[in-house]
């Protein structure tokens, strides 16, 4: 992505490859686009590109489109989380940081990034890195209602009960 100059990292992600991954589905709706891909062998997070270019004003946000969809195992959760880089040198996050990737859904990956900067547009080529996904294992709660919770230490003190 660039703010003034015309670089752009279409095509430069590097794929590690390890051993223990989990096998994810993925269906690339638009071909020329590559794959999500680990920058480094052991990385947790799989860099997501943008299929369309774009410019972000100041304070803009836009829901933006990866060319991919995914079938996440069952027992698992796709995380959406912003690029450390982009939130450092141009202040681009996710507007749903981290976004939630449901193992059912079906749809086309999106990213909704925001212009935290308050003086300077950002604008994205197609192909450029906007995001990772992070898989990790999750379960499901099964709410049981009851008429008193346990006691703990913590009690009902939250929100700086513990100072600053
Ligand atoms: O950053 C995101 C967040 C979500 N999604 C997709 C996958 C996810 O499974 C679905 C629903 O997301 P979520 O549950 O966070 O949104 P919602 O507002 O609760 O929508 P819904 O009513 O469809 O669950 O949208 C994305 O593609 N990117
Ligand atoms: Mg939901």
């Amino acid at each position: 992505m660039t703010t003034s100059t015309k670089e752009h990292d279409a095509g430069q992600m590097p794929t590690g490859s390890a051993p223990g991954r989990i096998r994810v589905p993925i269906r690339r709706l638009d071909p020329d686009l590559p794959l999500p891909g680990y920058a480094h062998p052991g990385d947790a997070g799989a860099d997501l590109v943008s299929a369309e270019d774009f410019t972000l004003e100041p304070g803009a946000r836009r829901l933006v489109p990866t060319g991919v969809a995914v079938a996440i195992p069952q027992g698992w959760v796709g995380l959406v989380h912003p690029r450390s880089g982009l939130a450092v040198k141009h202040g681009i996050t996710l507007v749903n940081t981290p976004g939630t990737i449901d193992a059912g859904y079906r749809g086309e990956l999106k990213v909704c990034l925001l212009n935290t900067d308050r003086s300077t547009p950002v604008s994205f080529r197609r192909g450029d890195r906007i995001a990772q996904l992070v898989l990790q294992r999750v379960d499901q709660a099964e709410f049981v209602p009851v008429d008193q919770l346990e006691d703990s230490d913590r009690g009902a003190g939250g929100f700086g009960s513990t100072g600053t």
